[in-house]
């Protein structure tokens, strides 16, 4: 049985973190500097050759407890944290590198905190974090205990470039790995040891084991640029373990809207995939398909496919006016979405650029989406922007885009 936060006071951490979050940049420094001076074997774990890779590693870390503070009271944590833990087997984390973990966090939120933090407040930390390793571990050891290896080595069996931007390969694991269509896994190559970065897997389960990813060149990516530019047949990639909740039952049966935008079409195409061979499908299904222009509205043969075995999906493609940027194809989109209705009917599945996918699951509800029906996993931002909320004197110096949910209440640009 998993772990609960029922011991734990939520207000006490949640008021207590709005005060670590303030100085987050300080307290993650503080906490890597004891990590490492403390604990030297946990270098080993964090990828030190990639500076860049260090620093997404620190905002991942915030990424993580923001998520598991905002979501105390939610009973699907404890599993969110077991997948964690499962995953987290690739970085060869052992028990005691979670302890280390738990007693540099505390030290630097003690740190950070000045008169805030107490006796009162480090006992309820030591007592969620605990809670927090204790589920990761538990995951760990299931899936140990069920025979699953760290991460699965897969050779590349093809690869198809569509433009200079993106390409799509094909991987063989050398042992089956288990999924659901829309689900994705990290992926790290041997060149770059230590640097994973989440994908969606592209395609339903097929008999032959083999997956596919889109990846799309991300600007000063390490990763994005070695398997678009540098990767060939014959190379071996570790794939991680499958996780994400943008899944379907089968059969689906419900009204199912998609929304896909540039290679966030990979898990999308998996889920019609999966839909076209469980059978009829849902009476309605609708795909609204974004890209940043025409020339990246990518593999029409296989949507060209999806529709004659899925002829009720509505298809909708969007990209920005000509000579427009990219960013325009939103505003596009949320249009069209105003204009749809039945909503409250419709399972959505929504993947692409974070910022898309934040926008759009924020308009939803304003539609009549059922909150509890919008799919979507939180990845990681890839460039452009920061990954963790900003401190007030950054907030100055870099004043974040507001959101619109109206395009047209935006003013022009
Ligand atoms: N499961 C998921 O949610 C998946 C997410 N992704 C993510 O999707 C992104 C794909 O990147 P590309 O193919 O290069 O897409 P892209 O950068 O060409 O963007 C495609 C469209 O997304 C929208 N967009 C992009 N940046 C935006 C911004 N800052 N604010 C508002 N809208 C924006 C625009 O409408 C743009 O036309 C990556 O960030 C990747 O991590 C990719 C695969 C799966």
């Amino acid at each position: 049985m998993l772990p609960t936060f029922a011991t734990v006071d939520p207000d006490i951490l949640r008021t207590s973190f709005a005060v670590v979050e303030r100085r987050a940049e300080f307290a993650v420094k503080y906490f890597y500097s004891y990590l490492f001076w403390h604990h030297p074997g946990v270098r080993a774990l964090f990828p030190l050759d990639f500076p860049e890779d260090m620093e997404r590693q620190r905002d991942r870390l915030f990424a993580a407890l923001t998520h598991v503070v905002a979501r105390l009271e939610d009973p699907g944590l404890p599993g969110y944290l077991g997948e964690l833990g499962r995953d987290h087997r690739k970085y060869l984390a052992e028990p005691e590198h979670y302890t280390a973990v738990g007693e540099s966090l505390l030290a630097a939120f003690a740190a950070v905190s000045g008169s805030a933090w107490n006796a009162e407040v480090e006992k309820a930390w030591g007592e969620a974090y605990t809670a927090v390793a204790d589920a990761m571990l538990e995951g760990a050891r299931q899936a140990e205990s069920d025979g699953e290896p760290p991460w699965w080595e897969a050779e590349v069996t093809g690869r198809v470039r569509h433009g200079d931007s993106l390409a799509v390969l094909t991987l063989r694991p050398h042992r089956p790995l288990p999924y659901t269509a829309g689900q994705h896994v990290g992926v790290c190559s041997p060149r770059l040891p230590g640097v994973w970065r989440p994908y969606s897997l592209a395609n339903a389960p097929r008999s032959d084991h083999t997956v596919d990813l889109h990846v799309g060149l991300v600007e000063d990516g390490v990763l994005s640029d070695l398997l678009v530019r540098r990767t060939r047949e014959g190379d071996t990639l570790r794939l991680g373990a499958p996780g994400g909740r943008m899944t379907l039952g089968t059969p689906a049966e419900d009204p199912v809207t998609f929304i896909a935008a540039g290679t966030g079409w990979a898990p999308v195409k998996a889920l019609l995939e999966q839909l076209a061979a469980d059978g009829p499908g849902p009476a309605e299904a609708r795909l609204f398909l974004v890209a940043r222009d025409i020339a990246h509205l990518y593999d029409r043969a296989a949507l060209g496919d999806l529709r004659t075995r899925l002829p009720q999906l509505d298809v909708t493609a969007i990209t920005p006016a000509p000579g427009r940027p990219k960013e325009q194809a939103t505003e596009r989109l949320l249009t069209a979405l105003g204009n749809r209705a039945n909503w409250a009917r419709h399972t959505v599945c929504l993947a692409g650029p974070p910022r898309l996918v934040d926008e759009v699951a924020e308009l939803l509800p304003l539609l009549g989406a059922d909150p509890g029906r919008i799919l979507h996993d939180p990845l990681p931002p890839t460039g452009g922007g920061p990954a963790r909320p900003l401190g007030p004197g950054e907030w100055l110096l870099h004043r974040p885009r507001p959101h619109w949910h109206r395009p047209s209440a935006r003013a022009p640009d």
